[in-house]
């Protein structure tokens, strides 16, 4: 049988001509030369070395090591380098000389592809922000008075941000003991070194122990990629949000959920996120999820005139996600149900004068929709360790060792195409003795 040519499609494959997602790979005849690739199909092309073959003004730009530079040049440029693209992947006449740029996928290591510059994490689902409310504040308001009024959220630690695929150390940590018996198992090496002694009454103020997360869990977020730098002091409006945003990918906040009750107050999260968040190895560019905006919920709060998005493009996306834990689904959150959008987040990021530098990622916050089946991590799945998921291989509360969460999604595209979002994996490995 004829080998199919890696530029004819399956119709309908999620990674055609209006998907073309960039990448950053290795061949292993060159581990150590990083390419910038762009997947079509089940095959990556080399990118730079199109560009060379097509004498395209872009061949810098796309032959770097990775995507900031490409990002750094701003929307016009991007428009320019995905018309050439599709051009190089999808016109006959080019296909001598492309085929044999094409690598199958299954023959590359993928690695980061940007170098991260200031990572932030929001909270934007008023399900998630409700819920983590109600399990960790159970005595307080579900919502803190300032959610509905700006984009909650905290800078995270950039230089922790990980490729999708590499492995999660479990961290160690401060954290109380629990009150009964530990929600999930411990792991054989997590025997806690007590601080202090217990305390002996009821009334004493709490005292942590030191020893590896029992509470380990994956939070399903989307990222947004920031390409186009900004000045200091220059507010961005809402609008600035499409020249800015280089592309999308999927990101999970792994987060040790006894470490961040204890340390949280008052500024917030720390240690219990910091210490890994993995980023989807593909970044799919803003103008391939141009059929998937969609309108954000109705705002019940009037937001501050900087945030209002009453009469802006629909800031939403319908980003359709599902998470797994060792193969098997358990939620399949809603991008589409997020209070806060992205255009308002890089909006309140920047009202204060801050500026903006190529290769800063923001996350949304946690993706959670109001149905049980819908929430992005298992503090709410298990509502804080209380109900234990039953999974074909076992009953979860939090990660144990050896468990791998993967997280996918897709989005509507044009007549009715799916454009795929790539995944982000990883699993986690025990504690370091
Ligand atoms: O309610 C809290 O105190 C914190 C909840 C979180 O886990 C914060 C976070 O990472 C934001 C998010 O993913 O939505
Ligand atoms: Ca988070
Ligand atoms: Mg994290």
């Amino acid at each position: 049988m004829a080998q199919r040519s890696p530029l004819d499609l399956p119709e309908g494959d999620p990674f055609g001509p209006d998907n073309l997602p960039y990448g950053v790979f290795t061949t292993s005849d060159a581990p150590h030369l990083r390419k910038i690739g762009v997947r079509y199909g089940a095959h990556v092309l080399d990118a730079g070395a199109a560009a060379a073959t097509a004498a395209s003004p872009h061949a810098e730009l796309l032959g770097a090591s990775s995507l900031n530079p490409l990002m750094a040049a701003g929307r016009p440029v991007w428009q320019a380098v995905r018309a050439e693209l599709r051009d190089w992947l999808t016109n006959p006449a080019h296909r001598h000389a492309i085929e044999p740029l094409m690598h199958p996928l299954t023959t590359l290591a993928l690695h980061l592809p940007i170098e991260v510059a200031d990572y932030v994490d929001f909270f934007a689902s008023e399900h998630h922000a409700s819920n983590a409310g109600k399990i960790f504040r159970p005595d307080g308001d579900a919502l803190t008075p300032n959610w509905k009024h700006m984009p909650i959220g905290y800078h995270g630690r950039a230089g922790t941000v990980l490729v999708s695929g590499s492995p999660i150390v479990r961290p160690h940590g401060q954290r109380l003991p629990p009150a009964e018996a530990p929600a999930s198992p411990a792991p054989a090496s997590a025997a806690p070194t007590p601080a202090a002694p217990s305390p002996s009454a009821s009334s004493a103020p709490p005292r942590p122990v030191f020893g590896p997360s029992l509470r380990l869990d994956f939070e399903a977020e989307v990222a947004f990629v920031v390409g186009a730098p900004s000045p200091l002091n220059t507010p961005l409006p809402l609008a600035g949000f499409h020249d800015h945003v280089f592309g999308v990918c999927l990101l999970n906040d792994w987060s040790a959920r006894d470490i961040q009750s204890w340390e949280y107050r008052p500024l917030g999260p720390f240690l219990g996120k910091s210490f890994a968040t993995s980023l989807a190895a593909w970044i799919t560019p803003l103008d391939a999820l141009a059929a998937a905006r969609t309108a954000p919920p109705a705002r019940d709060v009037p937001p501050l005139p900087y945030l209002d998005d009453a009469a802006a493009e629909p800031g939403g996306f319908d980003l359709r996600i599902e998470v797994a834990v060792n193969g098997h689904t358990v939620s399949r959150p809603p991008f589409s149900a997020m209070y806060w959008t992205a255009a308002q987040q890089l909006a309140h990021l920047t009202v204060n004068g801050a500026s903006l530098r190529t290769g800063d990622v923001f996350a949304s916050g946690t993706v959670s929709g109001p149905r049980p089946d819908e929430l992005g991590c298992l503090l709410e799945l298990t509502w804080g360790g209380r109900d234990p998921l039953h999974l074909p291989h076992g009953t979860r509360t939090f990660l144990e060792d050896g468990d791998e969460v993967t997280l996918t999604a897709w989005a509507p595209g044009p007549d009715g195409v799916r454009i795929g979002m790539g995944e982000v994996t990883g699993h986690v490995v025990p504690a370091a003795s």
